[in-house]
């Protein structure tokens, strides 16, 4: 299978359950929202699925890759975007992106070539001289996701990224993550505990308490009223 798929993950931290029993998938091209209220198991998912620490029980597979068994060919596909940003405020948005090509093993035309290609992709190509400091917060989160594209994965991850955003930056940030995904074929996973950032035809998995309450279509599960099912499923006021 081509983008991400999740197989009866467990993980405590220590006594306490983190996640239990979830299983998922999503295809080439999809964008799924990872929608569940504050402690629903989210990071530690991201956690897992970056290898940042190890699955108890449970697969965990990236571009047909096993995350266990084949470490190296599964990270090299995926690209990710935490929750918090990580950018070199006074480097140029440029040279904060050279810096991860190289990283990645690309340098000199054909770093540049990539460089200009992504922020283009995210409508950043005018902004790469301005220092990343100067950037309004919608701008230098555009600029991470271009960045998370720099070695060309099939599958992002975004854990909660437009926290701290105004709402017109919110909705650009999700147009462009919606394009890579319907234009380039990216798997997109997109945390959030925002149903206003859900679209009907979205794949949605809610996450309550570590456990998987619904998956499908965000327009079936929540019917004219997502907000309303999410909050009758977790009893959380998003
Ligand atoms: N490093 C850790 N050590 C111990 N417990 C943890 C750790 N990280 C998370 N937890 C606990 O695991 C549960 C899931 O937390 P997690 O951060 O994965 O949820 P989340 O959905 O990302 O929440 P948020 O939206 O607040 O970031 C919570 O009960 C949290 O307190």
């Amino acid at each position: 299978m081509s983008g991400l798929s999740i197989e009866s993950i467990t993980h405590r931290w220590g006594a306490k359950r983190a996640l239990e029993d979830v299983s998922f998938s999503v295809g080439r091209g999809e964008f799924c929202a990872l929608l569940g209220p504050n402690g629903a198991g989210k990071s530690t998912l991201f956690g897992l699925m970056t290898r940042l620490f190890t699955p108890r029980a449970g697969a965990i597979s990236i571009a047909g890759h096993d995350l266990a068994r084949e470490p190296h060919g599964a990270l090299r596909h995926i690209g990710v975007v935490f929750q918090q940003p990580t950018v070199d405020l006074d480097l140029t948005v440029r040279r904060n992106l050279l810096y991860f090509a190289a990283l990645h093993g690309l340098f000199g035309r054909r770093a540049e070539v990539r460089v200009m290609a992504v922020l283009e992709r995210l409508g950043m190509a005018e902004r790469s001289g301005e220092r990343a400091g100067a950037l309004n917060g919608g701008h230098r989160r555009r600029m991470e996701i271009a960045r998370a594209l720099m070695h060309c994965p099939s599958v992002l991850l975004l854990d909660e990224p437009t926290v701290g955003l105004d709402a017109a930056a919110r909705v650009a940030i999700i147009d462009h993550v919606h394009r890579l995904a319907a234009d380039d074929g990216l798997t997109v996973l997109w945390a959030t505990h925002l149903v206003d950032e859900i679209r009907p035809p979205d794949r949605l998995i809610i996450l309550h308490r570590g456990r998987v309450l619904a998956s499908g279509a965000a327009g079936e599960i929540g019917g004219a009223d997502l907000s309303g099912r999410f909050i009758a499923l977790t009893g959380a006021v998003s």
